[in-house]
């Protein structure tokens, strides 16, 4: 079985604008996990987060990706939260190679600002909020095996060929073609 390549980073990073684009050209299966918890629910995902809360959702999460992970040969679109537990890191190193989409924070707060759909923004300053995420995931998303920079001027066709090429530098086997 193929390793899965997972994307992870912050929230309008791209992981799943990115991830499909990774999976049409890689003709590989693409999940992702923020879709898969919604429709395992039948909830979006703020009103997950509005009935049961952030704890449930984010063992929903481990679920969902353990399952995704599990059947391999995946792109795989995580939430923005995903690799902030240490058990989902060691699911996705065991399954996987891990991608991270480092974007900054001007790029995101473009991307996500008029969008209802992340409740962890639901703040009286979202833009701050975003900005301390930043600070504190940083260094837990640098322990990805991959780090692929995506910046505002690139197209998400760009910052796809620039994740390719991280891949194959990391290890050329991980994109063979069955
Ligand atoms: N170069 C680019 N790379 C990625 N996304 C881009 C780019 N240019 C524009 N976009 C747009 O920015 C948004 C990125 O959001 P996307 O949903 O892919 O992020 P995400 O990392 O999956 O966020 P979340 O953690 O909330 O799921 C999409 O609407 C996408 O079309
Ligand atoms: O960054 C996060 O913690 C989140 C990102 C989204 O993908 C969703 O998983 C949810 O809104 C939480
Ligand atoms: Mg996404």
């Amino acid at each position: 079985m193929r390793r899965n390549i997972v994307l992870i980073g912050m929230m309008g990073a791209g992981k799943t604008a990115i991830g499909s684009e990774l999976a049409r050209r890689l003709r590989r299966p693409f999940a992702d996990t923020d879709t898969e918890i919604e429709r395992a629910a039948a909830m979006t995902i703020p009103e997950i987060f509005a009935r049961d809360g952030e704890e449930f959702f984010r063992a929903r999460e481990s679920e969902v990706l353990s399952r995704v992970l599990a059947l391999g040969d995946r792109i795989v679109s995580t939430g923005g939260g995903a690799w902030m537990r240490p058990e989902n890191r060691s699911h996705i190193a065991e399954n996987g190679v891990s991608v991270w989409l480092d974007c900054d924070l001007d790029t995101l707060w473009h991307r996500v600002r008029h969008r209802p759909t992340r409740p962890l923004l639901q703040t009286a300053d979202p833009r701050g909020t975003l900005q301390r995420l930043i600070a504190e995931r940083g260094p837990v998303y640098a322990l990805a095996d991959i780090r692929v920079p995506a910046q505002r001027g690139d197209s998400i066709e760009e910052t796809a060929s620039r994740a390719m090429d991280a891949i194959r530098a990391h290890d050329p086997k991980i994109l063979e073609v069955k």
